[in-house]
């Protein structure tokens, strides 16, 4: 090659180079310069050509690339990084490298090739500023290989390691799987498989191990990596654990689902179960049957002896109910005092009566609770899930619960302890009965009580002397139910207490009112169930009432059937005997309909008796009713009772009772119940007349005084 082709050669190279390519002489000035590096610099050739390289420098650079410029003109190649200031006033970060150019081993120039690195620093800050970040992560942070077989860790940040107790060293190189353990779900292992395979997203909670063996929810995201493209190289996961997070879930979940006291499933968990079984059953032409369990006789237990012991007695009954059951079945707690088993996969359903004789001997067994030593029995209803063996039986998984609770109450009216099987012919008895029960459950938790008042008025003036306060359940449906429906049922199944409770609360709320209202002092007559009377804080809750509203004692009425006497006689006196030192006043409530005499009356600690409207419906007509009444009237006066009269329904009565000297008077003939708003316009109305009538009474005597006078 001739030396001009070879020049040529060299002048294309050093033209056409995409880096910046210059020459410099001994005292650093420049003698040639390529078009790159005119774009640079944002000049022509002549603005840099003669020019110093000091020129392009910023002033705190200059030392070190003086520096390297030395070396070079010593014959080293040297690669530095600085910064060019462009004749625009920009700056580039800048590589060069400047090597010595010799002739015959004399350096003649210093030859310099510069690299605009500007771009590459911004990335390579970026990276910096990522790895710190994965460093400073609270997450985990792993990355994978994604194109090695085995996909093996390359990069794990310090939470991944404070969260998995493993050192770097110990998990580089190694498949992720080194986290799973024997509990890990396989499901969730698989889905991560696929996942990964299939070069997808992945999100998953799954358990995992720590070094130690210890284990931990972890919260995991796996995303694949692409490069330009587009192929897979790295998988990243972030990790977090969320034990802490589970285990209030857990515990929340179980609290929803359990029975805090004995720990059994709740209703809705037995619920749920029974579903699961019934379609489980149903698939391998097997039964399922519930027992309904319903302990005999224990609320006198929880309001004599209090509901601790109570209490303890439920979680004995728990325990000795569960020994008696195979894996698979479930007990649960469904309410008060009442427990569901569930054997869902009986070959043969008669099998259930040996499980619930075994239920029977096991809760009449003694109980041993404190200084008590308890017996007590149940009631067990049974009923089978079967489709084809009785057609009437609803394979609704639900509606068997339903027909074990019939069943049971069949069992209860068997005399109890004992065990009843469920028929499509107690249905229609019972159905009515056990539905009330359930909705009267809802209506006192969801308001639907209201209290209605009638007034009770002086028999000879006609003059208001109080009110009795009397419980209506409006029914969404079915609208107002009547007491004469609901409170036997409720005093059935205890529902009683809480509803009497209420009772006692709202009217003694309301008692301030009505007396306001009525501009004088009334009484308020609340109806006390025998069951409630019994229970060992009742007297209590009474005094705790009256002091909650500031009410003097004697505003209180309680009206409280004979059927008071029958449980415990010697325990009735002496809640009576309470009540009276306690200022309340006490009647003795449908009077003549129970078992006691007119002589038991002499040792009654009580106040008032109320005769009962059976007595007053027949007294026009019925010559033996009206002596019977004159008779009750004037003893019960004698023995210094008041007598009030129920039932009143016309003018003929109420004259009748008047000349008895019957002291009060209530019925439709005065005023129905009405709600508490109506009672308010009611006693302003009789207020008006009253005044009205006094005004008149007034008038009249003075017009006879001026006659007269
Ligand atoms: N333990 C509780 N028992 C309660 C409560 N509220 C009511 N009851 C008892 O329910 C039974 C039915 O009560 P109710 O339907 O309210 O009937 C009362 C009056 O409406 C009715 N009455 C009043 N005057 C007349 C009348 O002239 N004729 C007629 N046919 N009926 C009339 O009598 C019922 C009042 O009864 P009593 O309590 O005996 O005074 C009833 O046994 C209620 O006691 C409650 O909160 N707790």
């Amino acid at each position: 090659m001739s030396s001009r082709e070879q020049e040529n050669r060299y002048r294309n190279l050093f033209s056409n180079h995409p880096d910046q390519v210059y020459t410099l002489d001994f005292d650093g000035f420049i003698t040639s310069a390529n078009q790159a590096t005119c774009e640079l610099l944002s000049c022509d050739e002549s603005g840099i050509i003669g020019h110093h390289f000091t020129e392009f420098m910023l002033e705190e650079d200059k030392p070190a690339v003086f520096h390297y410029f030395n070396r070079a003109k010593a014959g080293e190649t040297v690669r530095y990084r600085t910064r060019a200031l462009s004749t625009d006033g920009s700056i580039q970060h800048i590589e060069i490298i400047n090597l010595p150019l010799t002739i015959e081993d004399k350096v003649i120039e210093v030859y310099g090739i510069a690299k605009d690195i500007s771009q590459e620093l911004i990335h390579a800050e970026e990276l910096h500023l990522l790895s710190r970040s994965m460093e400073a992560s609270a997450n985990g942070v792993i990355i994978a290989d994604a194109k090695k077989t085995d996909q093996p860790l390359i990069y794990v940040n310090p939470a991944f390691l404070a969260m998995t107790g493993y050192a770097k060293h110990e998990v580089i190189g190694r498949n992720c799987r080194f986290l799973q353990g024997p509990e890990t779900d396989a499901g969730v292992v698989d889905m991560i498989r696929a996942g990964l395979r299939e070069r997808k997203q992945v999100s998953v909670t799954i358990l995992n191990y720590r070094k130690d063996g210890t284990i931990f929810w972890n919260d995991l995201q796996i995303s694949p990596v692409r490069d330009d493209t587009g192929q897979v190289t790295h998988f990243i996961g972030i990790t977090q654990d969320i034990t802490q997070r589970i285990d209030i879930e857990q515990r929340l979940d179980y609290q929803s689902t359990h029975d805090p006291l004995t720990g059994l499933p709740n209703r809705f968990q037995f619920e749920e179960r029974l579903v699961h079984d019934t379609d489980l059953a149903q698939q391998h032409g097997r039964a399922v049957v519930v027992l309904y369990i319903d302990l005999d006789e224990f609320k006198p237990i929880n309001d004599s002896l209090g509901h601790e012991v109570g209490d303890q007695v439920l979680q004995l009954v728990a325990e000795r109910i569960q020994r008696v059951i195979e894996v698979g079945d479930t007990v649960a707690r469904f309410n008060g005092d009442e427990f569901l088993v569930l054997l869902p996969s009986l070959i043969q359903i008669d099998d259930a009566q040996i499980v619930a004789e075994r239920i029977l001997t096991q809760i009449s067994q003694p109980y041993v609770v404190g200084a008590e030593t308890l017996y007590i029995t149940a009631s067990i209803g049974v009923a089978a899930n079967e489709r084809g063996v009785d057609k009437h039986i609803d394979p609704q998984p639900h509606m068997v619960i339903r027909q074990a609770d019939m069943a049971m109450y069949q069992a209860k009216k068997a005399g109890r302890n004992t065990i009843h099987w469920y028929s499509s012919e107690i249905t229609e008895q019972m159905s009515e009965r056990v539905i009330l029960r359930r909705e009267l459950e809802k209506a006192m938790q969801k308001g639907h009580l209201a209290l209605h008042y009638q007034p009770i008025v002086d028999a000879r003036t006609s003059r208001l002397i109080g009110v009795e306060a009397l419980v209506r359940w409006n029914h969404p449906k079915r609208g107002l139910i009547s007491p004469a429906v609901f409170i036997p049922l409720a005093e059935q199944t205890g529902q009683i207490i809480s509803i009497g409770d209420w009772v006692l609360r709202e009217a003694c709320a309301n008692i301030s009112e009505i007396q306001r209202a009525a501009g004088h002092e009334l009484t308020i007559a609340v109806n006390i169930s025998p069951l409630q009377f019994a229970r060992s804080r009742f007297i209590e809750r009474i005094e705790s009432v009256l002091e909650t509203f500031h009410l003097p004692p004697k505003s209180l009425e309680l009206e409280v059937t004979e059927g008071v006497f029958l449980e415990d006689e010697a325990l009735a006196f002496e809640v009576l005997e309470s009540i009276r030192n306690l200022g309340v006043r006490v009647s003795i409530d449908d009077f003549g309909t129970g078992y006691s005499s007119l002589s038991y009356l002499r040792r009654l600690p009580v106040n008032k008796i109320k005769i009962d409207r059976s007595f007053i419906r027949e007294i026009t007509q019925n010559t033996r009713d009206k002596a019977i009444l004159g008779g009750i009237i004037e003893l019960a006066h004698h023995l210094d009772l008041q007598v009030v009269a129920e039932g009143v329904e016309t003018a003929e009565q109420a004259q009748i009772l008047q000349q008895f000297r019957c002291d009060h008077l209530q019925g439709f003939y005065f005023a129905r119940p009405m709600p508490f708003s109506e009672l308010l316009n009611y006693i302003a109305a009789a207020r008006a007349r009253d005044a009205a009538t006094s005004r008149a009474k007034k008038q009249e005597n003075l017009g006879h005084s001026e006659t007269s006078g």
